[in-house]
């Protein structure tokens, strides 16, 4: 194989039928049809959102990417809009115990912003105080409760702490996607609780894209997967086997998979009790038919660091003591071409380190690509975290056909495990 070309495993790209009953694992073990806040009787009735506002704050507590409230927005305008009396519980960060830098307080002026209302904040998110600041809120109006994991029974899901939020409305929405993954008062337990229990629109809409169009996706379907290590991915590239038709690999994780072929990656990070693991992915990948590509070179580096000195070498020759912190421009090269064929692609975890402006060519070269290729029909989806980082970054992503708010759970759901937060809402 020349090492000009990409080094494929298994054949080409083929045609596939998934339907959604048929479909792969990761289709089977959440429901996309869950009820609708469309379906609801709303005017003048409390409703119970739990919304995703975990966002990054920096030292003076402000807010440093706000993607997380903007995508809360349309259904809270909408309740708004219907004469509901908003109740918005979110957790911020992981407290121990009521936490003053994990307070919610940051976050009402740009709601209010956003939702053109003064958004009323409570100190608390049940007790006595709570109820009188509930009965005050005016059809239309919105109260933010305090951070719900200021109680430690929130993440222990229990049921007298679930039943307390639950006694303070009439209707339970479930709009934090980013959370669903989490099986916590606020967003499972309460549910059992308030009858209707329904999702929200952003729920809905990541649940479309990333349940929807990875089930009966537009091929040839294409994965991109990236990010430090194989082990946060095994589960994700396993399941993606039984639907993608291409599986582009780059990030730290290559380099597990080109020692296990006896190939030389010099001080790369390499995760050692994997090299088997890897093996074995890649003859997985061909018994099921998915071509996968790996880098053919990478940009290596003499030291982790922003000032490293830097040189392009073939993927599978590392010096000593140089290591790969990005893919090459024959990499972007051959992955945009195959990138070019396909119709749907799902991107998790950037390319390279691409914290360094040295080493993002990589990540900011797929970034584009897919940008052009959305303007050209083809369906891409950002499954959150550090690829959604990676996106914002290069100013596209308003460019891609859905960037998913949740990492943790967008990985969860992309390896077939089940969204609590979304299994105890009622269905469709
Ligand atoms: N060659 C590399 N060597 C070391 N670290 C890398 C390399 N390529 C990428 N990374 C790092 O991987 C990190 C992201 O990896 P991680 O596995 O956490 O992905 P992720 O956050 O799960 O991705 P996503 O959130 O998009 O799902 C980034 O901080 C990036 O700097
Ligand atoms: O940022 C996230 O992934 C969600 O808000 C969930 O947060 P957690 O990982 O602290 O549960």
């Amino acid at each position: 194989m020349s090492s000009k070309l990409q080094r494929a495993i298994g054949p080409c790209p083929r045609r596939r039928s998934t339907s959604i009953v048929e479909g792969p694992k990761s289709v089977m073990a959440t429901k996309k049809s869950v009820g609708s806040l469309k379906e609801a009787d709303l005017k003048g009735k409390k409703v119970f959102v739990r919304v995703d506002l975990n966002v990054p704050l920096d030292d003076q507590l402000n807010i440093t990417d706000d993607t997380r409230v903007r995508a809360a927005v349309p259904t809270i305008k909408y309740l708004m809009g219907h004469g509901a009396k908003v109740i918005l519980s979110s957790h911020l960060g992981r407290p121990k115990g009521v936490t003053p830098k994990y307070s919610l307080k940051p976050l009402v002026p740009r709601l209010s912003e956003l939702l053109g209302v003064k958004v009323e904040m409570a100190n608390d998110c049940i007790g006595e105080e709570v109820e009188k600041m509930v009965v005050a809120i005016p059809d239309g109006g919105v109260l933010l409760l305090e951070n719900v994991r200021f109680y430690k029974e929130e993440e222990k899901n229990d049921p007298d702490f679930a039943k307390k939020l639950a006694s303070l409305a009439d209707v339970y929405v479930n709009d934090a996607f980013g959370t669903a993954h989490r099986a916590h008062a606020s967003t499972e337990g309460v549910a059992k609780y308030l009858k209707p229990a329904v999702a929200g629109f952003l729920m809905q809409k990541e649940l479309d894209y990333l349940v929807g169009a990875v089930a009966n996706p537009k091929r040839p379907f294409a994965a991109i997967v990236g990010g430090s290590k194989v082990s946060t991915k095994i589960g994700v590239i396993e399941s993606l086997f039984e639907t993608v038709n291409v599986l582009v690999l780059g990030g730290g994780m290559i380099f597990t998979f080109y020692k296990a072929q006896g190939y030389s990656v010099g001080s790369s990070l390499v995760e050692e009790d994997k090299l088997d693991l890897a093996t074995s992915l890649l003859e997985k990948a061909k018994s099921k038919g998915v071509s996968v590509l790996l880098p053919t070179d990478v940009v290596v580096a003499d030291k982790f660091a922003a000032d490293a000195n830097s040189k392009i070498v073939p993927a599978t020759s590392i010096s000593d003591g140089w290591m790969g912190l990005d893919i090459g421009p024959d990499s972007i090269k051959s992955f945009s071409e195959v990138l070019d064929t396909t119709q749907t692609i799902i991107w998790n975890g950037p390319m390279g380190v691409f914290e360094f402006e040295k080493f993002a060519a990589g990540t900011e070269a797929i970034a584009k690509k897919l940008a052009e290729l959305t303007g050209k029909g083809a369906t891409t989806i950002i499954g959150g975290g550090d690829s959604v980082a990676a996106v914002e970054k290069a100013g596209l992503a308003d460019k891609m056909s859905h960037i998913s708010t949740g990492g943790g759970a967008s990985l969860e759901l992309l390896e077939g495990k089940p969204l609590p937060g979304v299994l105890a809402l009622n269905d469709a």
